[in-house]
């Protein structure tokens, strides 16, 4: 069971095509928060890799999990929430972004399940080629990381609830009917 302050920041991490996106696009609405997309935050000459199906070593990474920690950061100093997607595949990549008030949930799915995901997906730099090399990256969460562990095969909808569920957030209202005066 993770720990939760009270105004956690999410990592939202997993292998390409685990569905980080579209499940924390859905958890930012439900919670209201803050929400970061890991991708839009690499370094150019990374996504150009990926493009060109090449998988991104350590030193690439690097500058990027920086950048995302910064976000992280300047979050939890201020004590305002968040929601930031980021693949986070090896501990000692999480060792960057952990921190007070940091939960990492994981969307764990097997290769099978991802890549038909990917086989379905259009429009989007990184090629479905690469999953192999995100599996052979990938280190799954231990219990001392403060984190939650989720199987990747209910809807979108229904494992931003879980996660809602899960770490005890308090979600706003399904339907708002807005300003009453
Ligand atoms: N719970 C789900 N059920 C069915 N399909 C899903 C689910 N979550 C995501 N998908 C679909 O799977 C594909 C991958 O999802 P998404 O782009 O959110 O993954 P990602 O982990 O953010 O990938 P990347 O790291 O490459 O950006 C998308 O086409 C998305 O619509
Ligand atoms: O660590 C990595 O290899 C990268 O971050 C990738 O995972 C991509 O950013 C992304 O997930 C693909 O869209």
């Amino acid at each position: 069971m993770a720990k939760t302050a009270q105004q956690p920041v999410l990592v939202i991490m997993g292998v390409s095509g685990s569905g980080k996106s579209t499940v924390a696009g859905v958890l930012a609405g439900r919670l209201g928060w803050d929400l970061a997309e890991g991708d839009d935050l690499h370094p150019e000459a990374n996504v150009a890799k990926m493009q060109a199906g090449h998988a991104l070593s350590d030193e690439d990474r690097w500058p990027w999990l920086d950048i995302i920690a910064d976000w992280i950061k300047e979050r939890t100093a201020a004590g305002k929430p968040g929601i930031i997607t980021c693949s986070a595949l090896k501990k000692r990549y999480r060792d960057v972004l952990r921190g007070e008030g940091v939960v990492f949930v994981f969307l764990q799915g097997s290769k099978d399940k991802i890549s038909d995901r990917l086989a379905s997906r259009h429009g989007h730099f990184m090629p479905a080629s690469l999953l192999e090399s995100q599996f052979d990256a990938l280190e799954a969460p231990t219990e001392d990381e403060n984190h939650i562990s989720l199987c990747v095969s209910a809807s979108p909808a229904e494992e931003a609830e879980e996660i809602i569920e899960r770490l005890g957030l308090e979600a706003q209202p399904a339907h708002t009917t807005g300003d009453a005066a």
